[in-house]
């Protein structure tokens, strides 16, 4: 019996280590299923899906009121003015935000997020958290700073896979119009048909090697199929003048660390040059004309002047086509620029207080169409901090999350009203983009709602919870703002909520139809 014993005993111990072996492999796997599931319950910090939240300034397409917005299955069910009471509400199902104002979400159209590739810059988990935390509801990626830059259906679909489950609030994506997709209709009917809500193209370097400039005739080439899909062609407008470049920067004795240096060599000019040519395109999107179904809109202006007129005469025109600014140039003056401070430095530069007083006017005229943030980070080597060389150094603001206190801070000493900072950074972006569900707080919308205290002042110092990665490099950090950001809901998610986000990031990829 005991020899028995001895021989089964090995056999024994070999089938109960296999039993121990698949039970832990089972449960880790399970455990890590959970994980890729994002299993609802943690995709908001708030155990409900039908709520209803209060305050006594919701700011509506109709005005702002006092009462009440009803949240089911991470829409939008009914808006009423007064207290809630049409779905006999269960007190803890009522969040009341006293004098917070509630507002339809940011929608961001122009971020640089990076991913994949350059991951180190910025990424779509830290990028993703900062808008959370900003009460951007919806991004918009460039395609160029990933690498590879986002110039092909197979390119997307590389971004679409490095995006999965990494992102806390909705992100939508820009296609790379260069001139090898321009000129092949395929390719850019493939990169327009895999999803993207339109193109994007630079008419001067973009500083990226794998994102080369379209001429105005590569945008010619590009508008039509632009038209059939009824997609927009978002656009750098910069056009390089060589003649002042080369007279600028040929002078020994200029200072690299005086922003000023930076300034005259990059003038507007150039922007308007850009924007001489695109106006000259852009009557063919008129009703009935050739090319209706395409749009053009202007990233990032920056000159007030002349540049801005020939917009305003194209829209008068009836020509489809809008503009945007962003907030560093509606904050910041040249004159206020210290030398060598390389955080101020992006593309087209930041203009006198003369030019940004001009900016001021245009906004709240209606004449720039939105807002946006050209949030374009990337790692502390590159911004040369130390040698605070403007002509080398990277050009891109680190702004991301705080696009809503800066915009208002320095907006309401002009006059900006809450009704349309929410035009200018929700209703307005939604359009061009074309996300019909987005940017109002209305009936059958998503619910992608900001909390914020407009009076509520705060330092952007060290003690502030900041979620922009290498934030040194912001150049708002150091300043006071007004506007803080409450609690952030995404399709009914509260994404965040005093300095914390949702355990799971449950956003959603957005492709256009
Ligand atoms: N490549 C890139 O992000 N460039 C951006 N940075 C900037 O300041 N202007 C831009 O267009
Ligand atoms: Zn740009
Ligand atoms: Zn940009």
């Amino acid at each position: 019996m005991d020899q028995l014993l001895w021989r089964v005993l090995p056999l024994l111990t070999i089938l109960v280590s296999f039993g121990v072996f698949f039970y832990l492999q089972d449960s880790y796997t399970a455990q890590f299923y959970a994980l890729i599931k994002l299993p609802r319950d943690k995709c908001s910090l708030l155990p409900h899906r039908h709520f209803w939240i209060s305050s006594k300034r919701i700011v509506t397409p109709q005005g702002i009121i006092s009462g009440s917005v009803e949240i089911n299955d991470g829409k939008i069910i009914s808006v009423v003015e007064g207290h809630a009471n049409q779905g006999k509400p269960k007190q803890e199902e009522v969040i009341d935000y006293g004098d917070a104002v509630i507002m339809p979400g940011l929608i961001d159209v122009h971020v640089h997020l990076d991913e994949p590739g350059r991951t180190e810059w910025e990424g779509f988990d830290t990028g993703t958290r900062a808008a959370a935390a900003g009460g951007v509801t919806t991004v918009v990626d460039m395609p160029l700073n990933n690498y590879p830059t986002t110039v092909s259906k197979e390119k997307l679909k590389l971004k679409l896979d490095a995006a999965e489950d990494k992102i806390y609030v909705d992100v939508g994506f820009w296609g790379g119009l260069i001139p090898e997709n321009a000129l092949n209709t395929s390719i850019l009917e493939g990169l327009l048909s895999a999803g993207v809500l339109g193109m994007k193209s630079f008419m001067c370097p973009s500083g990226i090697n794998d994102f080369p400039m379209t001429t105005i005739d590569h945008i010619k080439a590009g508008l039509p199929v632009l038209a059939k899909y009824k997609r927009p062609i978002v656009v750098h407008a910069e056009v390089q003048q060589d003649f002042e470049n080369h007279l600028e920067l040929n002078e020994d004795n200029l200072d690299p660390r005086a922003y000023l240096t930076y300034l005259n060599a990059r003038p507007p000019s150039w922007e308007e040059a850009a924007i001489k040519q695109l106006v000259g395109v852009t009557k063919d999107t008129r009703k009935g004309g050739p090319l209706e179904g395409a749009h053009v809109h202007i990233v990032h202006l920056s000159d007030s002047s002349a540049s801005l007129d020939l917009i305003k005469e194209a829209k008068s025109r009836g020509d489809s086509i809008s503009v945007e600014t962003c907030p560093h140039y509606l904050a910041f003056s040249s004159e206020e620029i210290p030398n060598g401070d390389t955080r101020f430095k992006c593309s087209p530069p930041i203009r006198d207080a003369y030019n940004r007083e001009k900016l001021w006017g245009a906004v709240l005229e209606g004449h720039i169409d939105l807002l946006s943030s050209d949030h374009s980070p990337t790692v502390p080597e590159l911004k040369l901090m130390e040698e605070g060389d403007f002509l080398k150094a990277w050009g891109g603001i680190s702004s991301l999350q705080f696009n809503l206190p800066v915009t208002w801070s320095y907006g309401k000493k002009y006059g900006l009203t809450l009704e349309q900072l929410s035009l200018l950074w929700s209703k307005k972006p939604a359009t061009l983009a074309g996300l019909e569900s987005k940017g109002a707080i209305a009936v059958g919308n998503h619910a992608d709602i900001v909390v914020w205290q407009p009076e509520l002042e705060f330092d952007l110092d060290d003690d502030y919870p900041v979620f922009i990665k290498h934030s040194e490099l912001s150049a708002y950090m150091g300043r006071r703002l007004s506007g803080k950001v409450l609690e952030t809901f995404v399709r009914g998610n509260l994404v965040f909520k005093d300095g914390k986000h949702a355990p799971a990031p449950c956003g959603v990829q957005i492709l256009a139809k």
